[in-house]
């Protein structure tokens, strides 16, 4: 059993902060450092509770630098990747180059990329794969609309999603996967799932990938909130039993406010 108040946890919480297309590569030198400086006062145990950063392609070589230069106990990852490893696809980033970068994860189907790019479940496995193929870990986005959510079928909908981007791939792939669970109306809006809406979905697709994949890889999964997180509002949605981590935006883009996040625990003992 999860427990998430003596500090014993069944899964490493990982709490990820998407920059989206905010902050250059100096920007995102100043933010990591002050970042790192807060957590590391603060006595933050970086293996208790592992803490990563999305930013834009163009900053990740500053950050690689950075944080092998300084040993900075963070990691790092890219917010999208093409599902091709080479050749002519003008303005795409291949997942090889991320991994030579020292990027951990990636971010596939962000409803930004659904909504914007029209990207699909397809695209998702296939950029899944290519993500796997060079040693990168997947955090694969799924979460309903205001309209699903209005029909009552967002456990349906999300489901799918996760059924038709993991579609083919073997017990061993899911194994050590991230899953975030993003409702769409919930996202830079201010409206925040409640503890219980984010459990229940996180319960669910546990669940699923059981049901297919069997119990090593469910227990495994780590399972992901975003959705306007706050330092407000993280430690009631990471209390729930099958959220491990929270994918946080724009708050990411305040290091006093992420660090806050990222401690979490700290709210635990003290609301
Ligand atoms: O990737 C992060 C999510 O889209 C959440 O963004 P937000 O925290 O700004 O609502």
């Amino acid at each position: 059993m999860t427990s998430k108040t003596n500090g014993v946890y069944d899964r490493t919480p990982l709490i990820a902060g998407n920059w989206k297309m905010n902050l250059d590569h100096q920007q995102a030198v100043t933010l990591v450092q002050k970042l790192t400086w807060i957590l590391t006062d603060a006595d933050h145990d970086f293996e208790k509770v592992e803490v990563a950063v999305f930013p834009p392609f163009t900053d990740l070589r500053s950050v690689q630098t950075l944080v092998a230069g300084d040993r900075l106990p963070l990691v790092y990852g890219a917010q999208d990747v093409s599902a091709e490893d080479s050749g002519a696809f003008t303005g795409e980033i291949s997942a090889q180059f991320l991994s030579k970068l020292g990027c951990r994860y990636v971010l596939v189907g962000h409803s930004e990329r659904r909504t914007l790019h029209g990207e699909d479940d397809a695209v998702s496995h296939r950029k899944l794969t290519a993500a796997l193929r060079h040693g990168l870990t997947p955090v694969l986005c799924v979460g309903e609309g205001l309209d699903v959510r209005q029909d009552g079928h967002h456990v349906e909908h999300t489901l799918a999603q996760l059924r038709g981007a993991l579609d083919g791939l073997s017990t061993e792939q899911v194994t050590d996967m991230v899953v975030a669970y993003e409702p769409v109306w919930a996202i830079g809006t201010g409206e925040v799932a409640g503890p219980d809406d984010a459990q229940q979905m996180c319960a669910a697709l546990r669940t699923d990938v059981a049901s297919r994949y069997g119990e090593e890889a469910a227990v495994g999964l780590r399972l992901l909130y975003g959705g306007s997180v706050k330092s407000s509002n993280a430690a009631s949605i990471l209390r729930e039993k099958d959220v491990d981590g929270l994918l946080v935006g724009g708050a990411s883009l305040d290091e006093a406010e992420f660090a806050s996040i990222v401690r979490f625990e700290h709210h635990l003992l003290t609301d």
